[in-house]
């Protein structure tokens, strides 16, 4: 049984807070020549899930990822993120909701180079107008938990790859966000800093209770969701669960992968 705000009560009688409800999502890029990059997809992320989206290039991940982020309109279906429909908002107001509900990280870190580490943490509570002492504090106490304190003054051109991501997922993470959105995460990194973010990922998300969407190539990092979404021609393709299984986890991800096709580096699926 569903009701208003997202909760949903399970045949077991339990209460579930739904952090993300997709229904029949469909989006059609206009243009001389029409495409539909999306057809008919559900997806829903409990709160606290770690749900990964894995496809070939091309098949619609980046614009459903861009629908959930509210960044792109679906062209038609329902949207419905902690009970909220985001496109129901006023300009302003989506970009508020944005802001505040939801964090981002890219496979390009996006960090500020201008700016210290520690800068570029506090930056979306500067843009909230959230007191120094205030967010400093803050900074502090997340770069405590994601083992970064040390890189608190240097510059973004002094850390590593692994350390740029690191201080991304704090500065997504600092305004404790319903939802984390990370797209490609690992694609810059090598594989130790690779398993060593997702390793973070996967703590934030256990310890902290963070829901999280993942959208990847890579199955090492794909493997550390609870379960995993394919998508191949825009429309839904299957789903494996983690279990308690991770090497298997992993396995069943490779399997897929094989079935779904791509190119032969399209997937590198080396890192065991
Ligand atoms: N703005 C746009 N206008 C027209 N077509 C688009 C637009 N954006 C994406 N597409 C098309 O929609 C399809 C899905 O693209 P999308 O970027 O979502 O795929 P993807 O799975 O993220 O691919 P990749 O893994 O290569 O990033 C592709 O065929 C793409 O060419």
């Amino acid at each position: 049984m569903r009701g208003i705000l997202g909760l949903l009560i399970n045949k077991q009688g339990e209460i579930k807070l739904e952090l993300l409800f997709a229904r029949n999502l469909n989006k059609i890029y206009p243009g001389k020549v029409t495409y539909k990059a999306l057809t008919n997809i559900d997806l829903t992320i409990q709160k606290g899930e770690f749900v990964g989206i894995m496809g070939p290039s091309g098949s619609g991940k980046t614009t459903l990822l861009n629908m959930v982020s509210t960044i792109d309109k679906p062209t038609s279906g329902e949207l419905r993120i902690a009970g909220q429909d985001p496109y129901e908002l006023p300009r302003e107001k989506l970009a508020y909701f944005r802001r505040r509900e939801l964090g981002f990280v890219f496979q390009s870190f996006n960090l500020l180079d201008t700016l210290t580490v520690s800068e570029n943490i506090m930056l979306p509570l500067t843009l909230d107008g959230t007191n120094i002492a205030q967010m400093k504090l803050r900074a502090a106490s997340i770069m405590e938990n994601l083992g970064i304190s040390e890189l608190t003054d240097k510059r973004t051109y002094e850390i590593s790859g692994g350390q740029a991501q690191r201080t991304a997922i704090a500065r997504a993470l600092i305004h404790n966000p319903k939802l984390l959105l990370a797209d490609e995460p690992t694609g810059n990194l090598d594989s130790k800093s690779a398993r060593d973010v997702m390793e973070l990922m996967s703590k934030l998300n256990r310890e902290d209770n963070t829901t999280m969407m993942l959208v990847t190539h890579d199955a090492m990092a794909a493997s550390y969701c609870h379960r995993v979404i394919f998508i191949k021609d825009g429309q839904f393709y299957s789903e494996v669960n983690c279990g308690d299984n991770r090497a298997a986890f992993y396995q069943k991800i490779i399997n897929v992968l094989a079935l779904l096709g791509g190119t032969e580096n399209e997937f590198p699926t080396v890192r065991v």
